[in-house]
């Protein structure tokens, strides 16, 4: 589960650009230009699935129904999704007639545009100043990456100066709550966790915990339910209500972690979560290795949650909060 000290910190392909970026950039530019780097090498699959489709469509040649067409059947064989692909054709059309494009060259950028009026509404970080303890639950499907979502996310609000707490909700796994435990100890993390089972009262004592110790962040883990598990659905619900019992107002957030991988039934999982949870941001995890990226685009068109962070990677560093312009980037050109 936590592969955070196995991996190697991300090496660029190639040195001597580093080296010479470096002499000219400040670090923190050198941070952002390798961290678009990777994330340019974490979409490749996904790019090769669409950007590569479309780099041949978009070679040059006039516009016309069968580019459209073709435009079409790439997007939805790339999880855009049927309605995603609807509303972006209209928009490229639109911008096709206001602007007078005639070559197949202009459509990417045109594409790019609508691409970016879709997503970049839901590039909004997340805020955590306004509470203390800012309760952030964690939900998804089983395996979906919310446990290791958990220790990235604790780590990066630590790196903050933030002091943090877990509860760990998953009563159904003993296995998960261990690893918390023993990860919490390294990495001096306090870690609330019960024998008995019942997720609720876990969620009671953590955020009570948070509230005497003065922490600045709780982390909620929660069991992997499906959709269709209607009663874990229902459990879940309730585990919320006790939240809001022992701090009205939380969970201030309601964190969905989605597996890329599970490409269009990760809008299934975002209507169902949501509708019995008032779900506020999305993590999309696992876009490493998956050529399902393009999912993204049919969730903002279902329903548009802010994505909060993306998971490209095992390591601890590689969760990061969503950039719409660089995410379209590296899944298009
Ligand atoms: N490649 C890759 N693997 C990931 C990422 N996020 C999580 N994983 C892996 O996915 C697997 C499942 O992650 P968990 O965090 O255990 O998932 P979970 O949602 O807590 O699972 P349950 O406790 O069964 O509900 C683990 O092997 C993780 O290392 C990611 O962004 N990229």
């Amino acid at each position: 589960m936590f592969d955070f000290f196995k991996k190697k910190p991300f090496q660029p392909e190639h040195e001597e650009t580093t080296e010479q970026v470096d002499t000219a950039l400040t670090e923190a530019q050198v941070a952002a230009q390798s961290w678009s780097e990777r994330l340019k090498q974490s979409l490749s699959k996904t790019r090769k699935q669409l950007g590569n489709q479309l780099a041949s469509l978009f070679g040059g040649g006039k516009i016309d129904a069968e580019v459209y067409e073709e435009l079409e059947t790439i997007l939805i064989t790339s999880d855009v999704g049927v309605n995603a692909t609807k509303n972006l054709l209209a928009d490229i059309k639109n911008r096709v007639k206001v602007q007078s494009l005639d070559d197949t060259v202009q459509l990417k950028a045109a594409l790019k545009e609508a691409m970016s009026d879709l997503l970049t509404p839901l590039q909004k970080p997340l805020d955590t100043s306004g509470q203390k303890p800012f309760v952030i639950m964690l939900a998804g499907v089983n395996g979906a990456g919310k446990t290791t979502s958990i220790g990235k996310l604790a780590h990066a609000f630590q790196a903050e100066g933030k002091s943090v707490l877990i509860a760990a909700g998953d009563t159904f796994r003993a296995a998960a709550r261990e690893q918390l435990q023993i990860w919490g100890e390294r990495n001096n993390v306090h870690v609330v966790s019960q024998t008995s089972g019942d997720a609720a009262a876990v969620m009671f004592d953590a955020i009570n915990s948070a509230k005497a110790k003065n922490i600045d962040i709780v982390l909620a883990d929660t069991a992997g339910r499906l959709p269709t598990q209607m009663h874990l659905m229902d459990e879940i619900a309730k585990v919320k209500r006790v939240m809001d019992k022992a701090l009205p107002g939380a969970p201030h957030e309601v964190l969905l972690v989605l597996d890329a991988n599970t490409g269009q039934n990760a809008v299934t999982q975002v209507k169902t979560f949501d509708d019995a949870l008032g779900v506020t941001g999305l993590v999309l995890s696992k876009l490493d290795g998956t050529a399902k990226g393009g999912v993204i685009a049919a969730i903002a068109e279902a329903r548009p949650i802010p994505i909060r962070y993306i998971g490209i990677g095992e390591g601890i560093d590689d969760l990061r909060p969503f950039i719409a312009a660089d995410f379209i980037d590296a899944m298009i050109d």
